[in-house]
């Protein structure tokens, strides 16, 4: 079918879409090609019947990008599954209960998700995390490099400063690492900082953009609202703010996650609007990787914009995972006051990871 239309088109064309022919007209067959539907694509979600997996596992069943969705959970997968199989969207759901189907979970996956692994309660940091997260991630990651070595890999698990270094490292023991294909989901940050900026410069929300780089965790996070675009006008609008208002906008973004734990009283951290940014990089992945242009998100990826090896920065995403990790581009004083202050945590809790993994 593809191959005969593929024919057609070319004697469609080249005869005119007015001749007589039994063949199909070029708009017809443009009509064909524009209704295809995009290349088959499989997403694992591990963790999938948490706070997070389960909105996430929804979001992506919507994916029309999405043509097998696997979800993994140590408990819970089955009922998980079976609700969001009932959607009737594109992506094949199957449901994997254990650690014998985690296997069966990742083969063929084009990109794995890891939310799994606890979250806060108030009074915690995120490295209060480290010592049961670091090993969920460690042996999830291990599976990753046996049975889909050559995914995508969204870690979203904290402490993601620590555990992306973990998963680097038990890849490289392994021998697949790639490190275009490595990336600590940043984009909750950057969602709170355009939030709040949005809010304090009297712009909708859904019209700035405002990078953020370091890492994610406390003061390694680093919105830079001096370079705060608003697609409405086109212009940086930190201007009109003053430097108590951005030193706030910085502070609050910085203690977003902890706002959300307080406010949810020992119930956990950010799941809804984490499911959202975890499903716009996981989208961003797909549409690299099927080769759309010009998509660029923030994530804490393999780095050498600064003396650190992982870095959260603007990253150009490609058919192979990450097609450039792009530079800071100029920063006020207050930001370049905060890199340097940020870089002696960050570089702790890289190597807490690196030492984790080559040691446990
Ligand atoms: N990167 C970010 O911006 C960000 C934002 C919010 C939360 N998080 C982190 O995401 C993680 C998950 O948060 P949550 O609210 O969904 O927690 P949750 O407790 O609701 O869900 C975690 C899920 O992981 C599962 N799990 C535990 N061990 C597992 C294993 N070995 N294999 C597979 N699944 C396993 C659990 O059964 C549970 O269903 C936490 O570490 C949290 O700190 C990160
Ligand atoms: O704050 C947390 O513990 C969860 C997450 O990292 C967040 O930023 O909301």
């Amino acid at each position: 079918m593809r191959a005969s239309l593929i024919r057609s088109a070319g004697n469609a064309l080249r005869k005119g879409s007015g001749s007589p022919s039994s063949a199909p007209s070029a708009r017809i067959i443009l009509r064909y090609y524009a209704s295809q539907p995009p290349p088959e694509r499989k997403v694992a979600i591990l963790g999938a019947a948490g706070g997070i997996g389960q909105p996430l596992s929804l979001l992506m069943k919507l994916n029309p990008l999405v043509s097998r969705l696997a979800l993994y959970d140590i408990a819970g997968t089955p009922g998980v599954a079976a609700d969001v199989s009932h959607i009737n969207t594109r992506a094949e759901v199957s449901g994997y209960a254990s650690e014998e189907q985690l296997g069966q979970a990742l083969e063929g996956s084009d990109v794995v998700i890891i939310p799994a692994g606890v979250p806060r309660k108030p009074g915690m940091t995120r490295d209060d995390l480290f010592n049961i997260n670091a090993g969920i991630v460690k042996s999830l990651c291990t599976a990753i490099s046996k049975y889909c070595p050559d995914a995508i890999v969204n870690m979203i698990s904290n402490p993601v400063n620590s555990t992306v270094p973990i998963a680097a490292e038990v890849f490289k023991k392994a021998g697949t690492y790639n490190e275009k294909k490595l990336f600590g989901v940043t984009t909750l940050d950057v969602l709170r900082a355009k939030t709040f900026y949005a809010a304090k410069a009297g712009l909708p929300a859904a019209d700035v953009n405002v990078p953020v780089i370091g890492g994610h965790a406390g003061i390694t996070i680093l919105p830079l609202f001096s370079q705060a675009i608003s697609s409405s006008d086109f212009q940086s609008r930190q201007e009109s703010l003053s430097h108590e208002d951005v030193r706030a906008l910085t502070k609050r973004t910085q203690d977003g996650g902890t706002e959300v734990v307080e406010a949810k009283a020992g119930k956990g951290s950010a799941t809804l609007s984490m499911t959202y940014g975890g499903s716009i990089f996981a989208d961003a992945c797909l549409k690299g990787l099927n080769g759309a242009p010009d998509i660029v998100e923030c994530s804490f990826v393999q780095s050498s914009i600064t003396e650190l090896p992982f870095f959260a920065s603007k990253v150009k995403l490609g058919r192979n995972g990450i097609d450039e990790v792009q530079g800071l581009g100029t920063l006020s004083d207050f930001e370049k006051e905060g890199l340097e202050n940020l870089k002696a945590e960050l570089k702790s809790s890289i190597e807490k990871g690196i030492k984790f993994a080559n040691e446990s």
